[in-house]
């Protein structure tokens, strides 16, 4: 496949995978595209996203490919740009045939998100950044993507709980849900053959220059074939 390579990144909600991203996004503009359909489905707000907005304004970056979904087109929206609006019956055929990376159902429509997008990113010479769990981590597996595959960690169950209390998102509920899927998170990272990388989110520039020593032959790439078309 041509194009540079994109990059899994994944780990439990809270252990900073937004906060790196955000950091590497400013210090690389025009470098990196973005997948954030399962996100979305989890923040409630995929439609905010697409445009560039999460609800809680993490996101403020344009995704360089559309979605595809199962909603009807809101007046203004386009087809490919938007979204890519397609039938119930279309995207569940796409589903079966191994099509989609990942697939979520908010307030009764489809979105998700296909190889073909991803494709569509590393074609206009971007890295595609995959923020997905660890369901799609394992969908990813089965694809001929080859991502750079990260796993973003807290040091210590304590501590993320500290940070998701401290950055004021989640419900009481929420919070606990997320404490107890990171646990899981925090056994499957340590199973080896899954991530080439295991980053241990305590200091954040530390993290930080270990994410960008991970992805900078595929930057250089970027930036070389800007250079030369
Ligand atoms: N190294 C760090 N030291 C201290 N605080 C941090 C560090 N990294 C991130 N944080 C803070 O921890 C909180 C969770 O980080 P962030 O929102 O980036 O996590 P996330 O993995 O993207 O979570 P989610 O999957 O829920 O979106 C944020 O408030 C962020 O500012």
């Amino acid at each position: 496949m041509a194009g540079p390579r994109p990059v899994v990144l994944s780990g439990p909600s809270g252990a900073g995978k937004s906060t790196l991203l955000k950091n590497l996004l400013k210090e690389y503009e025009g470098v990196f595209g973005f997948s954030v359909s399962r996100k979305c489905a989890l923040h409630q707000s995929p439609g905010n996203c697409v445009k560039g907005v999460s609800y809680r304004n993490k996101y403020l970056i344009a995704c360089s490919h559309p979605l595809d979904t199962t909603r009807s087109p809101r007046p203004g929206e386009e087809n490919g740009k938007d979204y890519h609006y397609v039938t119930r019956e279309y995207m569940q055929a796409s589903i079966n045939k191994g099509e989609f990376i990942e697939s979520a159902v908010f307030s009764g429509n489809m979105y998700g998100t296909s190889k073909a997008s991803v494709q569509a990113v590393k074609d206009k010479n971007l890295i595609c950044i995959l923020d997905i769990d660890m369901q799609g981590v394992r969908a990813v597996k089965t694809t001929d993507l080859n991502p750079i595959y990260v796993s973003i960690q807290p040091p210590s169950m304590n501590i993320l709980e500290k940070r998701l209390r401290d950055r004021n998102t989640e419900s009481e509920e929420s919070l606990q849900k997320r404490l107890d899927a990171a646990q899981v998170d925090m056994e499957i990272s340590k199973e080896p053959g899954i991530f080439d990388i295991v980053i241990v989110n305590d200091n954040l520039d530390d993290a930080y220059g270990k994410l960008k020593d991970a992805l900078i032959e595929e930057i250089k790439k970027v930036q070389k074939n800007n250079l030369s078309s």
